[in-house]
């Protein structure tokens, strides 16, 4: 009995009064407070909901665009947009291995990426990007892309707007380019089509056709796995895992889906691979990265396992991310979206997707101000000291005066060629030796679908007025999707 008031006491009387105590003791941390014991905690929990605005607008504030996170009265890790910093951490300290993914991202991760590029350090990432840089930078995959793309823009995403358009029903743009982004990057990693945005009755666009469930297994696997990042008791998910409860049950169960289906793939091509039948085997090794894996080196089914859904993990969200908030932007300057059509040539063909630079750097310059992937991090080994201390950076320095607004000349020179960025300045796709492999693919497809859809429709945004909120899952989406109605363009250029 007494053991029972004292706890009632001490969770009633104490902890509060001791909460209260340290509430109002809080220290400053540049833009940050930190409190004893609870550090910046009450902060996070106060804007959870908008986390990459507040990061932002902190990170800007910030004295050399870096925040220091404090909890227990230790560092638990430093938030930066600092260029020098960046380069530091991800080139000149990565090589030397100070700065791996790290154990708590890898751990997150491994029950859906396993030992994939995305989610490897060391030797086992090292041989992945060897292998698969060499593959990215074949004329024969790039061939294969902009074919891919152009027979899904053809066959699906130009019908499915003419039906919208006709129908004057609203779609939501996002959802659609997300399916098409997943479509598109299973042919890429396996050369199976999981034709989440084919009509009834339609061929698949060449390759395999995946049973339905595929597509769903892997939206809820990549949702669940980026809500462990998100649990206020870190450790939380593992005990839900243990105990087989609730969303870590589905990811159970989605991950056993998406492995079926990824072995009984990988199965069938590695017999066609050996198949009698040279010339065929010889015509996939050229093909999908499955196969250009398979073919290179004896690989055992978990590891291309891996691969696969390390690579549809990569590609999916990623552009259609990109573009979702590109097409928002443009709904509000039609000044932008003139020059683009005035600009555009033709809207396949890798030469003139090329040519195309204010295209280019209209797309670059949407995911300057919504990054795809907004943020990331690495894991110091070794003690280290970052060199934000010897220059200020504001984001201004880095943008000029107007880095929040869009304006696409700011990446153009003065004959309209596109001036590239230091990625430390411009991490979209990160920067140094992990840097995205997919990149030029991502252009390639983002611009041959803008100029595409930008030809021949304008799509009006339902509700309109003001920015919508931001959704961060595992790429910056838009919260609650971006319903668009679709309008045939009539007017020449
Ligand atoms: C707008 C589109 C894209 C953006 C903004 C983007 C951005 C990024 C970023 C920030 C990373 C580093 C992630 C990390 O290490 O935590 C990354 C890695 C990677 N990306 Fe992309 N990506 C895009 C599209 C693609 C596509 C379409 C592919 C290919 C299917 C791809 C393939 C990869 C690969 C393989 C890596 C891992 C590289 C490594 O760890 O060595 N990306 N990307």
């Amino acid at each position: 009995m007494e053991l029972l008031l004292l706890v009632i006491v001490i969770v009633i009387v104490l902890l509060p009064t001791l909460l209260l105590f340290y509430l109002s003791n809080p220290k400053s941390e540049g833009p940050l407070m930190a409190y004893p014991l609870i550090g910046s905690l009450p902060q996070f929990i106060n804007h959870r909901h908008r986390l990459q605005e507040w990061q932002t607008e902190l990170l800007a504030a910030a004295p050399t665009n870096t925040l220091h996170i404090r909890l227990l009265g230790m560092q638990q890790g430093i938030v930066t947009a600092n260029p020098a910093d960046l380069e530091h951490v991800l080139e000149s300290n990565f090589q030397n291995g100070n700065y791996p993914k790290g154990p708590y991202v890898t751990s997150v991760m491994e029950d859906f990426l396993g030992q994939g590029i995305f989610n490897a350090d060391g030797e086992l990432w090292k041989r992945q990007r060897r292998t698969a840089s060499s593959e990215f930078s074949t004329r024969s995959l790039r061939i294969f892309i902009v074919e891919s793309v152009q027979r899904k823009v053809t066959r699906r995403l130009l019908p499915l707007l003419r039906r919208a358009a006709a129908s004057g029903a609203a779609v939501d743009l996002q959802d659609v380019l997300e399916w098409f982004a997943f479509d598109n990057v299973c042919q890429v990693a396996f050369n199976e089509d999981p034709a989440c945005l084919a009509t009834e009755g339609e061929d698949s666009a060449g390759g395999g056709r995946l049973p339905p469930g595929f597509a769903a297994a892997f939206r809820d696997a990549t949702a669940i796995t980026a809500c462990r990042f998100r649990y206020a008791v870190p450790w939380m998910w593992k005990v839900k895992k243990l105990l087989n409860v609730g969303s870590e049950k589905r990811l159970r169960e989605s991950i056993s889906t998406l492995n079926d289906f990824a072995r009984s793939v990988i199965r069938s091509r590695k017999e066609k691979l050996r198949s009698p039948a040279a010339a065929a085997a010889e015509e996939l090794r050229h093909q999908d990265l499955l196969s250009r894996f398979i073919a290179g080196e004896d690989n055992s089914d978990e590891f291309l396992r891996d691969i696969v859904v390390n690579f549809i993990l990569v590609g999916q969200e990623t552009t259609s991310s990109a573009l979702t908030w590109f097409f928002w932007v443009l709904s509000e300057r039609s000044d932008v979206e003139r020059k683009i059509l005035r600009r555009s040539k033709e809207c396949f063909g890798f030469d003139k997707l090329r040519e195309m630079t204010y295209l280019h750097a209209a797309v670059t310059e949407a995911m300057r101000l919504y990054p795809p992937v907004p943020w990331n991090s690495s894991y110091c080994l070794a003690d280290d000291v970052l060199p934000d201390g010897t220059k200020v950076w504001f984001m201004a320095a880095v943008w000029g005066e107007d880095f929040g607004e869009f304006r696409p000349e700011r990446w153009l020179g003065p004959g309209g060629e596109f001036r590239a960025e230091s990625p430390f300045r411009f991490p979209a796709f990160h920067g140094g030796a992990r840097s995205c492999l997919g990149k030029e693919m991502a252009y390639l497809q983002m611009k041959s679908m803008a100029a595409c859809l930008i030809e021949r429709f304008t799509l009006d945004v339902v509700g309109g007025g003001g920015r919508p909120e931001m959704l961060l899952s595992t790429s910056l989406r838009v919260k609650g999707g971006l319903l668009v109605r679709v309008r045939e363009r009539t007017t020449p250029r």
